[in-house]
């Protein structure tokens, strides 16, 4: 099985964790699109979704799928997205595709968040993967600067805006021994709107797949 293969079969199990009746917290990226499209094989019995970004919205809607506004919701009972990199302790990077903050204001408000992922995305320690910043504008250069103090080697993602008009820095070479407190100090940089560090609050359920099949993990 190629990437791909491997992105839809994790993305298809994880239908089996689409409650009757309940309305859906999607996320976005390339494993998500095989999701939203299975989503739709059984839409007659979802009562919509919620949605993280445009480009799924876009998506949703082209199957038929109801979008629900996340002000007219207190709580869901699933969230489902991919990653860019998940460790043993469920903690993520997120937004190699920039939508990060609307991904982590959905996932708060699900009561359970299934990740969705080839093999390639597991990792013993996070931070290979350039970790997304989204910036107000007008800081760039601030936020930059003190990405750099971190540590890191923030790079401007040329020609992209998020779907909140935002900047997003992609921060190279961060050591990352403890994502909580990493995110927590990211998050704190005047002019940073979020991070791509999901360690507070992370995964539940873990969709893994590879060639021998789809492994599904829960955490401790
Ligand atoms: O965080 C994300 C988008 O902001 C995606 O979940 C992440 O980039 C993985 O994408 P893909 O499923 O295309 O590999």
């Amino acid at each position: 099985m190629n990437q791909d293969e491997l992105k839809k079969a994790a993305a298809l199990a994880a239908l089996d964790y689409v409650p009757d009746g309940a309305i859906i917290g999607v996320g976005t990226g390339s494993t998500v699109n095989h999701f939203i499209d299975g989503l739709a094989t059984i839409k007659s019995r979802i009562a919509g979704a919620v949605s993280s970004s445009e480009a799924s919205s876009a998506r949703l809607r082209a199957h038929g799928i109801a979008l629900l506004a996340l002000t007219d919701i207190d709580e869901l009972p699933v969230y489902v997205d991919g990653a860019d990199e998940i460790d043993g302790g469920f903690a993520m990077i997120k937004g190699g595709g920039g939508a990060l903050t609307r991904e982590k204001i959905v996932a708060a408000v699900a009561r359970r968040f299934v990740c969705i992922c080839d093999a390639s995305k597991r990792v013993a320690t996070l931070g290979r993967f350039p970790l997304p910043v989204e910036v107000i504008p007008m800081a760039v250069r601030h936020v930059a600067r003190e990405l750099t103090a971190l540590g890191g080697r923030p790079q401007l993602r040329e020609g992209f805006v998020t779907d909140n008009g935002n900047l997003i820095l992609d921060v190279h070479d961060l050591v990352i021994s403890d994502p909580q407190a990493l995110e927590s100090t990211i998050n704190q940089i005047t002019g940073v709107v979020t991070n791509g560090l999901f360690a507070r609050r992370g995964a539940d359920v873990l969709l893994l797949a590879a060639a021998g099949g789809v492994e599904r993990l829960e955490r401790y």
